[in-house]
């Protein structure tokens, strides 16, 4: 293998979550001829086009109830497996890497019927259903929280830590027209925004606002009532790209508990009010949560059971207690792992290369 190019298929798609690890470990793999595998019309056909070639397969969850949706999806997946063999033959492929998600089914199985040796990442504290499906097969999977290994007794795994984007490790500077001097409040809703979050926030604004802080909301794009607060010491966008610089900005931020924007608070060191996603698959938003909980590097509310008066008061109450924030800084980053992409390109490594 000494002198060919080693050929790596990715397979991440979807989300912010899946997507933003790969790229960060792609990154690590520079000497290595890579190309990705995704889903027509998500996230990665803008996030991945100009950087690898990028195959696309119609591949999607199963629903809860058996009937004919379900075979109709059980037959696209064989399919699709037997898509994947042919593009990891003809291409000439060494092994895939995957970061979970459907995508990751028939990227795995069209690998280990070849032969080809497949590592996962799961950056998740409750492993997805996919994951915890394919782990066996898979050559090594890799998690983002120890947590994660429980759940998947039949798999060989490694910690590492999960992924950031490289700029999360240097301190970039926020590009946004908020004096140096302010407490700044960040609202983080994840890829796709929270419209529940979002209502909540702007119920509180104005009190926080009044207290000296500047907000910055980023707010998603499926929000009806976006433009409803206006207030020159308030910035709202629906996606925003420089969230390392945000966050490192921050004094403090209020968010949904997705895995990627959780590993982005602890390389920060960012306090935080985390507001799982309700409806995640198997609540697993409330998993990721609980381990910065426990770590005292944030405080947790269900959307469920959460009035704008609390979370109005419970900031105010920490916009006052700098001593408080400082202790749940230093316990997030008592959670990084900084050298996460290091950890798991070498991972991919020592596989692929095998
Ligand atoms: C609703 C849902 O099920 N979400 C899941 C999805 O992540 P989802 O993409 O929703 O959320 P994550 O927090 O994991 O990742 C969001 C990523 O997008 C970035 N970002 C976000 C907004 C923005 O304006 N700019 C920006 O760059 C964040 O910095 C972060 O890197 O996959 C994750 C990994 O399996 C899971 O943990 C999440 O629970």
């Amino acid at each position: 293998m000494a002198n060919k190019p080693i050929r790596l298929l990715i397979a991440a798609s979807g989300t912010g979550g899946h997507l933003f690890p790969a790229l960060a470990t792609s990154e690590q793999l520079k000497d290595y001829q890579i190309e990705w595998l995704g889903v027509p019309n998500r996230m990665e056909t803008q996030l991945i086009g100009d950087r690898y070639p990028l195959h696309t397969i119609p591949v999607e969850g199963f629903q809860q109830r058996l009937g004919l949706g379900t075979l109709k999806i059980a037959l696209r997946l064989v399919s699709s497996v037997f898509q994947v063999r042919r593009l990891l033959k003809t291409g000439e492929f060494h092994g895939v890497f995957t970061t979970g998600g459907y995508i990751a089914a028939p990227a795995i199985l069209a690998a280990r019927s070849l032969g080809l040796p497949a590592i996962l990442h799961e950056s998740n504290a409750l492993p997805g259903k996919v994951t915890r499906t394919f782990s066996p097969f898979c050559s090594v999977v890799a998690i983002g929280f120890e947590k994660a290994a429980q759940y998947l007794p039949k798999a060989k795994t490694a910690c590492v830590g999960t992924p950031v984007r490289s700029p999360f490790l240097a301190t970039p500077k926020l590009d946004l027209p908020i004096p140096e001097n302010v407490p700044l409040i960040a609202i983080a809703g994840g890829s796709q925004g929270a419209v529940a979050v979002n209502k909540l926030v702007r119920q509180c604004a104005k009190s926080w606002i009044d207290a000296g802080a500047w907000i910055f909301h980023q707010t998603g794009d499926n929000d009806p009532e976006v433009d409803s607060f206006q207030h020159p010491h308030y910035i709202s966008m629906p996606f925003y790209p420089n969230m390392a610089g945000l966050l490192h900005r921050a004094t403090l931020v209020i968010s949904r508990a997705g895995a990627g924007t959780l590993t982005e608070l602890a390389v920060t060191k960012t306090p935080s009010i985390l507001i799982p996603y309700p409806f995640a698959a198997e609540d697993h938003q409330a998993y990721n949560a609980a381990v910065f909980a426990d770590a005292g590097a944030a405080v947790v509310y269900r959307q469920q059971e959460l009035t704008a008066q609390q979370l109005e008061q419970q900031v105010l109450d920490w916009l006052k207690s700098p001593e408080s924030l400082q202790k749940m800084a230093e316990a997030a980053g008592a959670l990084a792992v900084r050298d996460s992409s290091d950890r798991l390109a070498q991972l991919v490594r020592e596989w692929v290369e095998k």
